[in-house]
């Protein structure tokens, strides 16, 4: 589980980027966090990566207070979440195989698990034939597959993305969400931030609206009809 308890992010110069945030998180769930731009979505999701501190309140990961963390204690962290975002952020001198491999080899695990679980995650994101391939020889949606591999590979608890259909059409966007659900039913929590209004109304999950930093609704199965 993940729980936002009173929190706020306050900015160096002062911007409110998030007000009194409280929300839980269920394992297993899949939660859309939208809102305008500038509402927060980013921040909120700068928080659970550790790149932003909050001004106030306390965030939890599986009862754990996460809220400050050393540096030495961020490893931990990043062994729980992934993360994909809009522009992939591929490594572009290492082929599709080598990409995902990489995410393993550095949290030193075993080759043998390496050459075992890669060609499992490539099959899973539909990418098997593509494995020798380089991102620049990919289509967006490809590559955005790639990202996702390599964001799973690890077995993370929960996966957080950020505008992850943004760069795509809205086909290979749909293919993009039939990944999300299908490792979101493989039982990782997913968080995803999105201004896609129609991939939100269509998949029937909880949606969480952000407004000027506040969450203005929070709505199982919800809809996104806000304007902007
Ligand atoms: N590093 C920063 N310093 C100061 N203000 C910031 C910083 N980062 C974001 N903000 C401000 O905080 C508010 C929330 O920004 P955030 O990026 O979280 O919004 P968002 O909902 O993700 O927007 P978008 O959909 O455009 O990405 C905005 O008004 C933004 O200008």
């Amino acid at each position: 589980m993940i729980e936002m308890i009173d929190i706020s992010k306050e900015y160096k110069n002062g911007h409110k980027a998030l007000k009194n945030i409280n929300i839980y998180i269920e394992k297993g769930e899949f939660v859309f966090i939208v809102g305008a731009s500038g509402a927060g979505k980013s921040t909120f999701i700068k928080l659970l990566l550790k790149e932003e501190n909050p001004t106030a309140g306390k965030i939890l990961l599986d009862d754990r207070d996460i809220t400050y963390l050393r540096q030495r204690e961020i490893p931990y962290l990043r062994r729980n979440i992934g993360v994909v975002f809009q522009d992939f952020r591929l490594l572009p001198n290492k082929t599709v195989y080598e990409n995902i491999a990489f995410a393993m080899e550095i949290i030193e695990e075993h080759p043998k698990n390496i050459s075992k679980q890669v060609p499992m995650i490539l099959s899973m994101v539909g990418l098997s034939e593509r494995a020798n391939n380089y991102p620049d020889q990919l289509s967006g949606g490809e590559q955005q597959r790639v990202a996702l591999a390599r964001a799973i590979v690890n077995k993370p608890k929960f996966l957080i993305c950020d505008e992850p259909t943004g760069n795509l059409d809205p086909k290979t966007a749909q293919g993009i969400m039939d990944v999300l659900y299908k490792i979101n039913y493989s039982g990782t929590t997913i968080i995803m931030a999105t201004h896609a209004k129609e991939i939100v109304n269509e998949a029937k999950k909880r949606v969480v609206i952000l407004s000027n930093g506040e969450i203005v609704s929070d709505q199982q199965k919800g809809v996104y009809d806000h304007e902007n």
